[in-house]
């Protein structure tokens, strides 16, 4: 396998968060040694991996390379580990590179140049590459060519290059950022989705026998229920409490040490941590529970404009505890019962806020 670059998914990240779905140093050396070698393997996602069964399973029968794959769906959900098990169920080496790494055409065209025949080529954040390069792909993928163009000017010539049989198993968490010419050039397009608790549990006990940790039913629900319906974030929370047991329990996982762990780094039940509580607790005990202008609401919490919008929000409106109105940012009755507040009385008037608990 080659590694070409590291991805970053471009977005703010709060420094040294525990529920960020984005892959640190730490991340990326376990994970190697936790992901999934197989479809069996994988847990979850039953219909992608009932259809991508089929897709590989029928390219295997007629000998042939698979379809081009796109997968889309948020950080840390199995994109790379999914693009490897297609490698390895195809019997075929895998090249990993990333749309950020791949700024002009020319260094497209030396990687699919090197590229052996069945080689899967994974290109994570696909959405983020530069024109030039997306217009090469086009032609890559549809007839295994591209042109590379040589000179500048009126006296520059595009020189033909046939390139072998890949499969591009493109990843991005932003599918509606994909030009249509490119969306349509894969054979197979799949969603992944947040994870439900039941099979979270099943990624935290499939973790822990490969760490060799021990851990019980109720403990691994508990780690489930904070995960934020991602598997790499189960899996940084299971190395966490891991550590609390190893000090204070002799290595044993249970739910009041998984409950005590999590205490310690301050990530809450519902799998808030310390920051999306700031931005809870701001906007209902200074703002009333809004609407409040994004700005204001970042001033208050002491953070950029951009972490409150990008790192803190999209899970707080997932959860139902934070809607952005056109008027400004509004918190939900669950956001009231999660921090255990009451809501002021006789709010009345045209805000988000009485629609939201007028409904
Ligand atoms: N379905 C699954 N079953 C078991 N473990 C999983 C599953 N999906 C992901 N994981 C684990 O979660 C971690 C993160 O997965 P992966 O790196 O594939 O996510 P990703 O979607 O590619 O993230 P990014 O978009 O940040 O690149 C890996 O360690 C992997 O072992």
């Amino acid at each position: 396998m080659n590694w070409d670059e590291t991805t970053d998914e471009g977005a703010p990240q709060a420094a040294d968060r525990l529920v960020g779905a984005s892959a640190d140093g730490e991340d990326q050396a376990v994970e190697a040694a936790l992901r999934p070698k197989d479809l069996g393997e994988f847990i979850g996602q039953e219909k992608v991996r009932e259809q991508l069964d089929l897709v590989l399973r029928a390219a295997r029968a007629r000998g042939a390379t698979a379809d081009h794959v796109l997968l889309s769906g948020a950080p840390g959900l199995g994109k790379t580990t999914l693009s490897m098990i297609i490698a390895a169920e195809m019997g075929a080496p895998i090249r990993i590179t990333s749309g950020p790494a791949i700024q002009h055409a020319g260094d497209l065209a030396a990687i699919l140049s090197s590229l052996q025949e069945g080689e899967v080529l994974f290109l994570d954040e696909i959405h983020r590459m530069s024109r030039p390069a997306e217009e090469m792909l086009y032609m890559a993928m549809e007839d295994f060519r591209v042109d590379v163009i040589v000179g500048k000017g009126p006296g520059a010539t595009a020189i033909p290059l046939e390139l072998p049989p890949f499969t591009l198993v493109g990843a991005t968490t932003r599918a509606g950022l994909l030009p249509p010419p490119l969306r349509d050039r894969f054979g197979f397009t799949a969603h992944m989705e947040f994870y439900e608790p039941a099979e979270l549990e099943r990624v935290i006990h499939r973790s822990a026998s490969l760490l060799d940790v021990e851990i019980d039913t109720v403990g691994a629900a508990e780690i489930a229920g904070r995960s934020r319906g991602t598997p790499r974030i189960a899996n940084r929370l299971l190395r966490r409490v891991r550590d609390y047991a190893q000090v204070k329990a002799e290595g044993r996982i249970d739910r009041d040490i998984a409950s005590a762990a999590l205490a310690v780094y301050e990530v809450d039940g519902r799998g808030l941590d310390r920051l999306d509580r700031a931005v809870l607790e701001a906007l209902l005990k200074l703002f009333g529970g809004g609407p409040v202008g994004l700005s204001t609401l970042a001033v208050a919490v002491g953070e950029e404009r951009e972490t409150v919008e990008e790192v803190a929000e999209p899970f707080l409106v997932r959860e139902g505890l934070l809607a952005r109105t056109p008027r400004g940012r509004v918190a939900t009755p669950a956001a009231w019962a999660h921090l255990g507040l009451t809501p002021p009385q006789g709010r009345t008037g045209a805000s988000g806020q009485q629609d939201l608990f007028g409904a």
